[in-house]
């Protein structure tokens, strides 16, 4: 057996990058809007990455990465890194001499411009960032720019710190692209030699830098892929390997356990691994132990949770770490993942109850668990024990409190019975009784529920936090707001109108701040995409809901109108995706909580005499299990939380859902489990290739293919609405069908909403009078 030497370190896959007070958010924006140069944003940009480096020297951090900085998005940084500049966006921004040059070409692959859409956005694997999807056809010549890596190890250099790289590893990268051409029987990873010898030379140069680690991120490799796939990765990484002026690689895996491909990396040459040891701790323990360990190479092991927000279980860690000493040649000490999808600082919050806070930990607060346990590691647990010791009092307080479990919530729950999850009547009996109180025309024009959120009413939820704005003007901001969304809608002449959504900050953490058991923070910034940030809520105990939380805003624009008003809620998926959630028990029983809570609210506006209630699930996709041999259960409790939520109501209730941000073919049989009466869904980017889809699934209820994608502030046409209209109607019995956009218009402005709004009604009456 390996015995480890005292050469234990203490290390991080990457660290947040907007810095406390969100300044490259803030700066990047400017910069946008013309008010700063090129020059104040990459120094903006440099001052961030030396104060995360002093951050990190200062908390320990043994060995601190770099590249893990991005003025957007790391894919894309791989893309413009690669040369896999797309076609249009050279055109776009044709000089790059300039340093804005270069930013302005590197945005325009983010953001689009007048004449180049954007590069497509989706989902960064089970979590709520997103990144930018490189294109990559049979034509694409790849050319090496090592720029930004090598920029920012030497900056960091200079500084004294010899730092790690972190790189995207080339075969997640071509796994990620796709192929804008289609051309049949070609696949991005089809150019993998051509890419390989770029990363070869990027190890060169890292290497002629002074760099002594790199660190290749292969995270496509915890979905499960074929033999195929795991064949190409051994013969990649035998390649690199192969080179001789190199640094040494590390290959990094996280979210889930590594599994077919542990084995192939554990045997290759490369001289060390990052495995996740937190939710895939048993498989990759497993795993390492049959391969027969990886003697003589470094494992990175990720033992404190980058993706949640919970004191560690120091003792616990210390233990597996304990463990994984017999199987590797060193064991260092690191988060599961990135600490991008935390936020930042714990004592930022000022206002948390001291208790709670001490079962809390974001980026910073891992940082000292990261160091407390190599030290534990190294010099032993006595050399730890009065961290261990007040570290075991949190745990024990966090599982002794009232907050966390709570008799009148659990005993609510436990009364839910079968019957609770399903409808009064199949959905044919459904529409009728539907279509008698709607009085719906044919292929209904809606929208997905917000409307633009203005820097009018930021402001004015600003003042009303900071007190200057008293509750009942607030009150009066928002009704006003819902008086002109309403007017809006009935000018523009839509079927089925929303309030707008002006009272949301996001539409989780406003539900987040009116249910017990969870708690909003105030500093949370978390990174979804670009420069567009969350603040997660964190679930710490049994939800309840102790007011309604919708009806009076829902009841007052339905008292503007003779048209219905959809109610409008985010459904229990999605409020445990885009939360921290507990880890004290299974995530089911608290969506089950939170339907509970929704059941009751989507009943108190049927009440208030709302007629259709939209319960959202985006992130119903997103958060389906990377491994397929886990989906099955992790959709029979998002199944039946769903239904829970919404099946309490009348025949003549209608119940819609939203799904966006997502490829939807792997959860058809969910969608049509779910029994919403309609559903609506991102289509507009896949040519409503969707409704087909759903066809071909035998879901039998209504939908509403977006036919308008709102992540671009182009206005389609009439004629370009028609088109997808035509589509849907071809693929779909029309009257199922409805007309909606993609998603919520809270970050379009006015003139392209109204203006795409317009031409949705004009194009929606074409199809009415010629089917
Ligand atoms: N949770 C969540 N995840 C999601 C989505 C979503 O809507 N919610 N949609 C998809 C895409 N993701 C998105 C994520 C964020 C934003 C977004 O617009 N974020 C805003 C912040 C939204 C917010 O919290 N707004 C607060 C104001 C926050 C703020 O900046 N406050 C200032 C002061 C107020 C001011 O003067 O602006 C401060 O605290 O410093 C409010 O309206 O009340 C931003 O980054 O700019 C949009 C889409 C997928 N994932
Ligand atoms: N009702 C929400 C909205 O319109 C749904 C958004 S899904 C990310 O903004
Ligand atoms: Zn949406």
């Amino acid at each position: 057996m390996t015995q480890t030497t005292a050469t234990s370190r203490a290390t991080v896959h990457g660290y947040p990058r907007q810095g406390a007070h969100r300044q490259l958010k803030k700066a990047t924006e400017s910069y946008w809007a013309g008010r700063i140069d090129a020059h104040t944003l990459l120094g903006t940009a440099r001052e961030l990455r030396l104060h995360n480096l002093t951050q990190l020297r200062d908390a320990g951090i043994d060995e601190i990465p770099s590249n893990d900085f991005s003025f957007y998005d790391h894919v894309l940084d791989t893309a413009w890194m690669l040369g896999a500049i797309p076609e249009r966006h050279l055109a776009a921004v044709p000089d790059t001499t300039s340093t804005a040059g270069r930013l302005d070409r590197y945005f325009a692959m983010a953001r689009g411009t007048a004449d180049a859409h954007p590069l497509e956005m989706t989902k960064w694997f089970d979590t709520n960032y997103h990144y930018l999807v490189p294109e990559i056809g049979p034509g694409t010549r790849f050319t090496l720019d090592p720029g930004k890596p090598l920029g920012e190890f030497a900056e960091a250099l200079e500084q004294g710190v010899q730092t790690r790289p972190v790189l995207l590893g080339p075969v997640t990268f071509l796994l990620l692209a796709k192929d804008p051409t289609g051309t049949e029987g070609f696949r991005p990873l089809d150019l993998l030699d051509q890419v390989i010898p770029l990363y070869a030379d990027l190890l060169r140069r890292l290497h002629e830098a002074g760099a002594q680690w790199v660190q290749l991120d292969e995270p496509a490799l915890v979905t499960d892929q074929p033999a195929e796939v795991l064949a190409k990765v051994a013969d990649t990484y035998a390649t690199l390997a192969a080179a001789t002026a190199r640094p040494k690689i590390v290959v990094a895996s996280y979210f889930d356990r590594l599994g077919d491909a542990l084995p192939v990396l554990a045997t290759s040459a490369v001289e060390g691994l990052a495995l996740d040891f937190t939710n895939a701790a048993a498989a990759n323990l497993g795993g390492l132990a049959a391969a027969g360990g990886m003697p003589g190479k470094r494992l990175i092991a990720g033992v404190v949770n980058g993706r949640n927000i919970w004191a560690a279980d120091l003792s616990a860690a210390l233990s597996t770490l304990g463990t994984l000493l017999g199987l590797a040649g060193s064991v260092d000490v690191s988060a599961s993942c990135s600490l991008l999808h935390v936020p930042l600082d714990v004592t930022l919050e000022t206002g948390l109850d001291p208790e709670i806070a001490g079962w809390l930990s974001f980026a910073r607060q891992k940082l000292d668990e990261i160091v407390t346990l190599r030290r534990g590691l190294t010099e032993g647990r006595t050399a730890i024990s009065d961290i261990l010791h007040t570290n075991q009092s949190r745990l024990a307080s966090r599982a002794a409190s009232p907050i966390v479990r709570v008799p009148a919530v659990r005993d609510r729950v436990a009364a839910v019975t079968d019957a609770d999850l399903h409808r009064i009547s199949p959905y044919a009996t459904r529409r009728q009784a539907q279509q008698g109180r709607l009085r719906l025309p044919e292929l209904p024009t809606t929208t997905i529920g917000s409307f633009p959120q203005t820097q009018e009413l930021r402001t004015a939820r600003a003042a009303l936090r900071a007190g200057t704005l008293d509750h009942a003007a607030y009150r009066d901001a928002m009704r006003a707001e819902i008086r002109a969304v309403i007017a809006e809608q009935e000018r523009i002449g839509l079927d089925v109108l929303v309030h707008g959504e002006p009272e949301r900050n996001d539409m989780v953490q406003y539900f987040g701040e009116q249910l017990t058991g969870f708690l909003a923070t105030r500093h949370g910034w978390v990174q979804s995409y670009g420069t567009r940030y969350v603040r997660p809520p964190l679930i710490v105990g049994d939800v309840s809901r102790p007011a309604p939380m919708t009806v009076e805003w829902a009841a007052y624009a339905q008292s503007l109108t003779e048209r219905p008003v959809k109610g409008m809620l985010t459904g229990p998926v999605t409020m445990l995706a885009w939360s921290f959630v507990r880890d004290d028990q299974p995530e089911g029983d608290t969506a089950r909580q939170v339907a509970v809570a929704l059941r009751d609210e989507v009943l108190d506006l049927e009440r208030a005499g709302i007629s259709i209630i939209q319960v959202d699930e985006p992130a119903l996709r997103e958060t389906l299990p990377l491994r397929t041999a886990d989906r099955a259960a992790y959709l029979d409790w998002a199944v039946a939380a769903f239904q829970l939520s919404t099946a309490g109501v009348r025949d003549d209730t209608q119940i819609h859902t939203h799904m966006c941000y997502a490829e939807f073919g792997d959860v058809l049989a969910a969608i049509i489990d779910m029994d919403a009466d309609v559903i609506s869904l991102e289509a507009a980017r896949s040519a409503m290739a969707i409704v087909a889809d759903l066809a071909r699934a035998g879901y039998a209820n209504e939908a509403g293919p977006g036919v308008w994608d709102i992540h671009s502030p182009r206005v389609p046409s009439v004629e370009e609405i028609v088109g997808h209209l035509r589509t849907a109607v071809g693929a779909f019995p029309p009257g199922r069908l409805w007309v909606n956009p993609d998603c919520g218009l809270k970050t379009r402005g006015y003139p392209e909403v109204r203006a795409t709004l317009a031409n949705l009604v004009e194009a929606t009456g074409h199809l009415r009078a010629r089917p």
